[in-house]
């Protein structure tokens, strides 16, 4: 009985979570299956009916639906019929339940309502997966693993509540993960972003070394191909300074990126962005071509494209500097590069 106490607390904690951070499919879900954890631990045979009967297809309509927004349609609509279900039901004499209950005389004797049940929740969590492959966002891969076992719980029936108390924190972590990946991963490139390198910085002791690393003509590029076709070049971009530039590879804001190098001297950092530098001037990135030719040459409808990168790189030195100075000292470092002609790596 207290496994089923807390498992209705932790479904209902993670509601209010997943509504404070806009994730009302999520809340949904768990509202459901708070919902169907009570019944099922608290409820007689009516509550008991409704939960087994219902509450597996309201998951698989959650589950189906795509991320709605709080105040629309299709919240109205589920409120709606958790209404048109419970109210009924709730009106209903007790007695009604007791006879429908799981009499031998239905098929599957008293199974079928558990067996349907366990269907439904498992097919939502495979319309869940089916999501994350598609669409890749984290949270569609907890949704997943939470309703399998709610799905076994549905199976087994009542006295489930660590089962659905699984479901709960599943869905939980799947929400801190969720909004971890909100506050420090930048969506276009998949990179940390300027908080997390904030916190990267603060934690930093002893020898370091810091380069910022900025895409050349990056406007004139936007200009010829257009703002989508700089994302593409972006996202590009920051994949292969993820794979050559030193592993602590940040973006810094726009089409600028930040590495870090912790008890990394200037020399190997210079070799490494020197990697970096030649990869990112080898590669070929195919975006929309530009309108203008796309007109003339209606087969080509995508272009090959390179970009440079220009680096400046400093490190703490003996004078054991701050990292807001040593990233500095950086940027008049890339400055340099710049000057001096862009594709290149300098230090300071
Ligand atoms: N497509 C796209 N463009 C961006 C993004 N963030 C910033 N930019 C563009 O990046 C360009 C930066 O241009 P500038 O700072 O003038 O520098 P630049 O043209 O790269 O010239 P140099 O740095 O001197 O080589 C601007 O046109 C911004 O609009 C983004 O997320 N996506």
């Amino acid at each position: 009985m207290l496994d089923s106490v807390v498992a209705v607390l932790a479904l209902g904690l993670a509601c209010v979570l997943a509504v404070s951070f806009h994730r009302y499919r999520a809340a949904q879900l768990s509202l459901v299956l708070a919902l169907m954890a009570a019944a099922l631990a608290f409820g007689e045979a009516r509550e008991i009916f409704a939960a087994q009967r219902f509450g597996p297809l309201l998951l698989l309509v959650c589950a189906a639906m795509s991320e709605p927004r709080l105040a629309s349609r299709r919240h109205a609509a589920l409120l709606a019929a958790i209404l048109l279900i419970v109210g009924p039901v709730m009106l209903a004499p007790p007695r009604l339940f007791e006879a429908m209950g799981d009499a031998a005389a239905f098929p599957l004797g008293g199974q079928a309502p558990r067996v349907s049940g366990f269907v439904f929740c498992f097919v939502a969590s495979m319309v869940c997966l089916g999501r994350w492959v598609w669409r890749g966002q984290p949270i569609d891969l907890g949704l997943t693993l939470a309703l399998l076992p709610a799905a076994a719980a549905v199976g087994r029936g009542q006295s489930a509540g660590v089962l659905y108390l699984a479901a709960a924190v599943l869905i939980i972590v799947a929400i801190l993960y969720h909004s971890y990946r909100m506050a420090f991963i930048d969506t276009l490139t998949g990179l940390p972003n300027r908080r997390a390198l904030d916190e990267t910085l603060s934690r930093l002791s002893g020898p370091f070394s810091l380069a910022m690393i900025d895409i050349d003509h990056f406007k004139g590029f936007n200009d010829t191909y257009g703002h989508d076709a700089g994302d593409i070049v972006l996202r590009e971009v920051g994949g292969l300074l993820r794979r050559h530039g030193g592993g602590n590879v940040f973006r810094y804001g726009g089409e600028e990126f930040c590495a870090v190098f912790p008890r990394g001297d200037l020399r190997s950092a210079m070799r490494t962005l020197e990697g970096a530098r030649g990869a990112v001037e080898a590669a070929r990135v195919a975006v929309p071509a530009p309108r203008k030719r796309r007109s003339e040459q209606a087969a080509a409808a995508t272009k090959d494209v390179s970009v440079t990168i220009s680096a400046g790189c400093a490190d703490r030195g003996e004078e054991r500097r701050s990292a807001g100075e040593v990233l500095k000292l950086a940027d008049q470092a890339l400055y340099k590069a710049k000057e001096k002609g862009r594709n290149r790596v300098e230090k300071r």
